[in-house]
């Protein structure tokens, strides 16, 4: 039995041994605290105060490399909504991947970070002129494309072959929450496969002189578990690249692969997923007698998720009717997914052990769905003043936050080799008083 298996199912141990594949790589308890990227959790805590969001360099270049190993000829393309910070697009840069923007904004970003256009996609299902002609001016090299509306505004704004893609709705259930569905029929992404509206996307597409159709998009969902629902997108995708009548050269699957929130769970089957999609993509194209397109891939949640860890000060116990709620300083504006997603997750106390008992951690905001994770075993003394630690805080947190109840946005650190730096600093209330006129 694995020492994941021997842990409780749902929640944290408050037991000296951590969680597998739940937090950055080398994180270990010593002397009861939680040492990340080399440093102690309580020293972190004590510099750049809490909540903080640390995230571990190693282990989001380690992950970035992995993709790219397995998949050696194939591009990939890191999410930058995932985790949007120009420092950690530069480290995607020097690991060799591709950036995936969503708006002008994140495009912003990465202009920042110096990331070379010609390896910059813009997606959105809603791109606004501003986006397009931002992406225009910086040369992004592809552009996906989610309407025909948009093919025919990007046609009159681009001047000189500009490549795009299209996304296309394949029509899979990825067996995924369904607010992170992407693959179904009948919702607001792409252009369905089943209805005829992505041929009809390719023609349009054809028909405008200043675009040329570089390749068909596809993405299936996030927090995906299963290859199959891949295998069977290359399958669909494969048979509507054979039925396009023009050359496509690429194939974009998107992102989507699963990261681990809790114990017990696994990591997303990356190595039978290189060997699965490669070969099913060689034998689809074999059967419809199409070239083999270059294979492109969007993770973003699967290389900074388990990067960060969340560090939280208890600033309140409260003992309910029948549960005892622990009440930090952080919540639904540094984390929005329990509320939007049921998502649920680890909690660690930090500094010392003690007999567990389950409790409800709620966030500061005035929401009674401010909670962040139910039903978690802490030491039966938790109190004011403790330091929690959440793992698998890496992606779509900081890209999520708000200011809801004017609560200054967490900074993110990125720790390395004991070295602490923070690389989106804490907002204060002069940034919130900046905006109001
Ligand atoms: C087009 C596209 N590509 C890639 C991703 C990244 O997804 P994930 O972070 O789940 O890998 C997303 C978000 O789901 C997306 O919408
Ligand atoms: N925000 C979602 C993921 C959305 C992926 C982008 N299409 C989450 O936190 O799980």
């Amino acid at each position: 039995m694995t020492l994941a298996e021997l842990l409780p199912s749902t929640g944290c141990s408050t037991e000296p041994v951590l969680e597998e594949g739940l937090w950055p790589d080398g994180t270990r308890v010593a002397g009861g605290d939680l040492v990340i990227g080399g440093l102690p959790a309580t020293q972190l805590a004590a510099r750049f105060g809490t909540p903080c969001q640390v995230l571990d360099e190693r282990t989001v270049r380690a992950r970035a490399t992995a993709f790219r190993t397995a998949l050696p000829r194939a591009e990939v393309v890191f999410a930058g909504k995932s985790l949007p910070c120009p420092e950690v697009y530069r480290w995607m840069a020097q690991e060799g991947l591709s950036l995936d923007v969503s708006s002008a904004g994140e495009l912003a970003l990465a202009k920042a970070a110096g990331f070379p256009a010609q390896r910059i996609i813009m997606h959105g299902n809603v791109k606004t002129a501003e986006d397009l002609k931002a992406a225009l001016a910086y040369g992004v090299s592809r552009i996906v494309v989610d309407s025909l509306d948009e093919i025919a505004q990007l046609g009159a704004l681009a001047t000189r072959g500009q490549e795009v893609m299209i996304r296309v709705t394949p029509g899979i259930d990825a067996r995924t929450h369904a607010k992170i569905a992407t693959g179904v029929e009948d919702q607001k992404f792409g252009f369905s496969l089943a209805s005829g509206a992505a041929l009809e996307a390719v023609l349009r597409v054809v028909e405008q002189p200043s675009l040329t159709l570089a390749g068909l998009h596809c993405h299936i969902g996030s927090q995906v578990r299963h290859v199959a629902s891949y295998e069977e997108a290359v399958r669909r995708m494969v048979g509507l690249i054979a039925s396009c009548g023009t050359r496509i050269s690429q194939l974009d699957l998107g992102g989507g692969f699963c990261a681990p929130y809790l114990a017990g769970e696994r990591d997303f089957d990356l190595a039978g997923f290189a060997h699965r999609i490669t070969g099913t993509l060689n034998y689809e194209c074999g059967v419809h007698r199409v070239p083999p397109p270059r294979l492109l891939i969007e993770p973003g949640r699967s290389i900074v998720a388990n990067a960060g860890v969340t560090l939280y000060r208890v600033c309140a116990v409260k003992h309910g009717l029948t549960r005892t709620f622990v009440a930090v300083d952080g919540g639904m504006s540094d984390n929005p997914r329990p509320a939007l997603y049921g998502a649920k997750y680890a909690v660690r106390l930090v500094g010392r052990g003690g007999r567990p008992k389950p409790v409800t951690v709620v966030g500061r905001h005035c929401e009674a769905g401010d909670v962040l994770a139910e039903d978690v075993p802490l030491p039966h003394d938790v109190h004011a003043g403790d330091l929690l630690a959440v793992p698998a805080t890496g992606a779509y947190h900081h890209a999520l936050a708000s200011n809801y109840n004017q609560v200054c946005r967490p900074p993110v650190v990125a720790v390395k080799d004991g070295v602490a730096r923070p690389i989106v600093r804490r907002e204060t209330e002069e940034d919130l008083l900046r905006r109001y006129v």
